[in-house]
């Protein structure tokens, strides 16, 4: 068969399924249509005629039957409104694009060859037989992704598949029209993924699922992991491989979880809405997207406010000159350490036999419960028993307290005062309420009468006092509501004093010995100490003490558990904690876990080493229950770019870089000055976007660099210049300042650093924010300086990149 047949064949497949995606749209539209109708009707007259009539018990029966049933019919209605409705909607993606991948395989055992196409969504013919497309999750799709021509295999629940293939085929179509087609021998065509790469930056990530690499659909596929690790160099997929995983886990087991069972932690809150348009482009719900920070912050309540993460990076790369700088840090990393952690687990029995502190609880100026009563209280439960037994059985003995006081304040004289500044309602209310009690009263007159046959009871008004009562119940009512608070504060363990119990850690490094069982203190303690507690005053945590102190709050109070979450996501995962990660571990106890990173980029303090062997990370769920994957092959830079930046860290060998070509990084020293500086790259800016490309940075170390450049940059005019702060929720196209931690994990078609000098990249702890600044870009990467090259840029071959003396 010629080339040219082929090229007919394929035309006429893609209009006969085209037809077929039309018919059944046309068959579909009208159903769609009137099932929303009826199920509004239905839902209408539900809620408007079905009243509860609870005059008698055989009425109240038939209501509740009523609405059980019309409940029933309905759901039942929208479960299958909803399926018609998913079609539907299947059909309206697939028309315009309806598969990019053929793979013709003949199974072992079997005389014919099958071809399968692959899409986005599975479709079949009319009579629901045969194929037309297959989902890109199918079982069989992995055949796509995994292997070129030859023997071939692949997973199904009832065991392993064997065969050939003997076709692999790639399509691009664009709005129903075969526009090329080739077909790849080995890996899934290049052509196709040049053709991707080589596109503009997004101001949102796009899905992958047509180009997805063979090493990226082993991370997509992994169901057998407890812990999936992927270490993978900047550009090499993670992200995208996170959200196409998240598509085919809520594909393969949709019966049984819901996007809702899956969370993801990002970065910050502008990454999550750069990666937000995924999953609706592969027909699935999002997922529940957080920060770690936003967990903190719910937990800790409005009691004591947790440093921003983004804060502490921007004083740990701009504080240097400061004197408390290096205790900070050793503060820092400490304070990440499985050491701290293991000081605190021992801490905890310290706490629970003496160290513990309450809070008294107080009352119109007067201390009901005193904490010194509390203490003797807590003194006499069993010492065997948990720390957090005990504060339960603490609580209820206060809630017990609390109950005995009600009752006894209800005469007091305040509440009198009250009963004369209640308005009308609340008498309206008691009066009804006495009416009922009073229905009541007589009902059990009635049967005492009865029971005692022969004497007639006085059944007189006189016999229910509407007066005395009616004070009674408003003084029970407006002693109430002033104890709920009390309770409220009791219920949620408000009267253990958790900030003492953490303070009481850093005193002096005597005491802090004594307590955590002979810890190692560490350097600059005092100072530390110093720190936390000033912090602590002022009713504030540094970001390096939030996990420890919920993790002493815990200790105390117990620990919080979420059993609904099924998966669990961590991008950007080398920068938490080993402390942090214990903690996810803890909090999702149902949940298998995926964590990718790369400690090429790691700029945080408390960054975790994700694929070394001895890896907390590792070590969280055991070697055997853990998986880790590594990605060396970059698609998101050109060949010039990864082979420039790669080679500034080291280990950067065996970064795979993609063979996309274009311009070599430019070095551009601008010696007569920064002014100077910030002129040349205004024209730069301008060259770039006339050479046709749309979003384009201008990446500083900091915060507070970002704000002068903005600045500098806007005096010499360069146009539409946006700044991105932490507060930035949503990410654009177009020209931006921005700094690097804020960068991280988002892409631009171009790169300018705005100051490469050796002032600000010149220690050992910036050689990675270099990195990961530079690796931010697609197409183009410019660095500036009017001074000396930072020495990670003096150390590179200089067959790397262009110089540009001006
Ligand atoms: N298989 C693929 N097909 C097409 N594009 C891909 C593929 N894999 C990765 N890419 C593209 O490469 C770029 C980088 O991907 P992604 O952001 O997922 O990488 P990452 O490993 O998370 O990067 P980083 O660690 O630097 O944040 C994106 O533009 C993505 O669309």
């Amino acid at each position: 068969m010629t080339e040219t047949n082929e090229w007919q064949l394929e035309k006429e497949r893609l209009a006969y399924v085209r037809n077929e995606l039309q018919a059944r749209l046309a068959e579909l539209e009208p159903q769609v249509e009137g099932l929303a109708d009826q199920a509004t009707e239905i839902r209408k007259r539900f809620w408007e005629e079905v009243t509860i009539n609870t005059g008698s018990y055989t009425d109240f029966e038939e209501a509740f039957y009523t609405i059980n049933q019309q409940a029933r019919v309905l759901a039942e209605r929208e479960r299958g409104h909803k399926l018609l409705v998913q079609q539907w909607k299947n059909v309206n993606r697939l028309l315009p694009l309806p598969y990019f991948g053929r793979i013709d395989f003949k199974e072992k055992g079997l005389g014919f060859t099958e071809p399968i196409y692959i899409g986005v969504s599975s479709f079949t013919d009319k009579e629901g037989l045969n194929f037309l497309i297959y989902d890109w999750r199918t079982p069989i799709a992995s055949l796509y992704y995994d292997y070129g021509s030859g023997t071939a295999d692949y997973e199904t629940p009832m065991g392993k598949i064997e065969g050939t293939v003997e076709l692999k085929r790639q399509f691009q179509i664009q709005d129903g029209q075969l526009l090329g087609m080739f077909d790849a021998s080995e890996t899934i065509g290049d052509a196709m993924l040049q053709e991707v790469l080589s596109k503009g930056a997004n101001s949102q990530m796009r899905s992958i699922v047509a180009t997805i690499q063979k090493e990226q659909n082993a991370i997509i596929r992994d169901d057998r992991s407890r812990m999936l690790i992927v270490q993978g160099a900047a550009g090499s997929g993670k992200t995208s491989a996170a959200l196409q995983r998240v598509a085919y886990l809520l594909y393969k087991h949709r019966q049984t979880i819901k996007a809702d069972q899956m969370v993801l932690f990002s970065p910050n809150p502008m990454f999550a809405s750069y990666i937000s348009t995924v999953l609706p482009e592969l027909g699935e719900e999002n997922i529940q997207q957080t920060t770690f920070q936003e967990y903190l912050n719910y937990w800790l309540g409005s009691s004591l406010s947790p440093e921003d993460p983004l804060d502490q990076i921007e004083y740990v790369l701009t504080a240097g000159a400061e004197p408390d700088y290096t205790a900070r840090m050793e503060g820092i990393r400490y304070k990440a350490s499985a050491e701290f952690m293991k000081a605190l687990k021992n801490y905890g029995e310290w706490l629970g036999h003496e160290g513990l502190n309450f809070i008294g609880i107080r009352f119109r100026e007067r201390e009901f419960i005193t904490s010194a009563q509390m203490k003797a209280q807590f003194s006499t439960y069993d010492v065997h028993l948990p720390l957090p037994s005990r504060i339960l059985l603490l609580q209820e003995w206060l809630l017990k307290q609390l109950s005995v006081l009600e009752q006894q304040e209800r005469q007091a004289d305040w509440v009198e005062e009250e009963l004369n500044y209640l308005d009308t309602d609340d008498y309206a209310d008691a009066y009804g309420k006495l009416h009922k009690e009073k229905a009541v009263f007589e009902v059990a007159e009635q049967y005492a009468a009865r029971e005692n046959a022969g004497k007639h009871p006085d059944l007189d008004e006189g016999s229910f006092d509407f007066l005395e009562r009616e004070e009674e119940l408003l003084r029970r009512k407006i002693v109430k509501q002033t104890f709920k608070p009390l309770r409220q504060r009791v219920r949620k363990f408000k009267f253990v004093n958790v900030q003492s119990a953490y303070e009481q850690l850093f005193v002096d490094s005597a005491a802090y010995q004594e307590r955590t069982n002979g810890a190692t203190v560490p350097p600059h303690w005092d100072e530390i100490c110093t720190q936390t507690k000033d912090m602590l005053r002022q009713n504030k945590l540094f970001h390096e003490d939030a996990t420890p102190y919920l993790y002493v709050k815990e200790i105390i109070e117990g620990v919080r558990i979420n059993t609904d979450i099924r998966h669990v996501f961590v991008d950007e995962g080398q920068d938490y904690s080993a402390f942090q990660y214990e903690y996810l571990k803890k909090l999702f106890p149902r949940a298998r876990m995926t964590v990718l990173g790369d400690f090429g980029q790691a700029i945080y303090m408390q960054a975790t080493e994700l694929a070394a062997t001895d890896s907390p990370i590792i070590s969280l769920y055991g070697d055997k229950e853990t998986t880790l994957i590594r990605l060396v092959q970059s698609y998101r830079s050109t060949r010039e770019i990864v082979e420039f930046t790669k080679a500034m860290l080291p280990g950067g060998d065996e970064i795979v870089a993609f063979d996309r070509r274009d311009q070599k990084p430019a070095l551009i020293r601008v010696e007569a000055g920064e002014n100077e500086r910030d002129e040349f790259i205004r024209s730069d800016v301008e060259a770039l976007q006339k050479e046709g490309f749309r979003s384009i940075a201008i990446i500083t170390k900091t915060a507070a660099e970002s704000h002068l450049a903005y600045e500098c940059l806007r005096e010499v005019g360069v146009e539409g210049l946006r700044l991105i702060t932490k507060d930035t929720e949503q990410f654009e196209k177009g020209v931006m300042v921005i700094p690097v931690y804020l960068a991280k994990g988002v892409e631009f078609d171009a790169v300018l650093v705005y100051d490469a000098s050796t002032v600000r990249y010149g220690e050992e702890y910036d050689r990675k924010l270099l990195y990961t600044v530079c690796t931010r870009a697609m197409h183009r990467l410019n660095l500036y300086t009017s001074k000396d090259w930072s020495p990670f840029l003096q150390a590179l071959p200089e067959n790397l990149y262009d110089v540009k003396n001006v």
